[in-house]
């Protein structure tokens, strides 16, 4: 579904890879690891084509990503950056921003169910929720897009244990998705169906 093809890069001296080719499957769970600063986020911004490889090709569902089909293609994605600081002050303002329509609306209230955020926090204004209860929220969002292809850029760098067991039962649940994320946090990586080393 994703398939990086030789792909290199480099910002001046710096070489973040050269001649990397990985692949992630339809319905798989792959990790993407490296120390930091190696170029995680820098690869996912590769794949949704906002910064662009000295060499090799992406494809996704077989379609090289190029100038032409890049909006077409950026629709097949759910894209969670890292460390989202939304100009939002509740829930209602998200759903706004997030443009998402009556059916995401459904699924994501009842992903908030199951991520455990309780009526009464829907209710908070967004800046003073938790850190953890943030990510849940706008990863309750993310999910609930109709997408197939979910890019997640640390997901879990403000979740507990408890709340990465909640969100993977959720995408367990949820086969036809293929994601693709970043993490430093090994009780996520170890829930991912596999690692990909950059
Ligand atoms: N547009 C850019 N121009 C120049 N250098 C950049 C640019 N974007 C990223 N870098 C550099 O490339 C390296 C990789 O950055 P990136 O954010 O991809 O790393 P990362 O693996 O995601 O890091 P972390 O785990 O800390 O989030 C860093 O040294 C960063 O400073």
């Amino acid at each position: 579904m994703i398939h990086g093809v030789n792909l290199s890069l480099q910002f001046k001296e710096q070489c973040i890879c050269k001649n990397f080719s990985f692949d992630v499957r339809v319905g798989e769970s792959v990790c993407l690891s490296a120390p930091s600063g190696k170029g995680k986020t820098s690869i996912l911004k590769m794949i949704m084509g906002i910064i662009t490889p000295k060499g090799g090709e992406i494809f996704i569902n077989d379609m090289g990503l190029n100038s032409q089909n890049i909006l077409a293609i950026r629709d097949l994605f759910s894209w969670l950056p890292q460390n989202v600081n939304l100009p939002i002050n509740s829930i209602d303002e998200l759903i706004e921003l997030l443009l998402l329509d009556l059916d995401d609306i459904r699924y994501f209230n009842s992903y908030l169910e199951e991520l455990e955020i309780s009526e009464e926090v829907k209710l908070h204004n967004f800046s003073e929720l938790s850190g953890g209860e943030k990510q849940r929220i706008i990863l309750a969002a993310c999910i609930s897009k109709q997408k197939p292809i979910l890019l997640l850029d640390e997901p879990a760098s403000s979740l507990d244990d408890h709340s990465i067991d909640l969100l993977f039962k959720l995408l367990n649940k949820l086969k036809n998705k293929t994601i693709l994320s970043t993490s430093h946090n090994q009780k996520w990586i170890d829930n991912c169906d596999r690692i990909l080393t950059l």
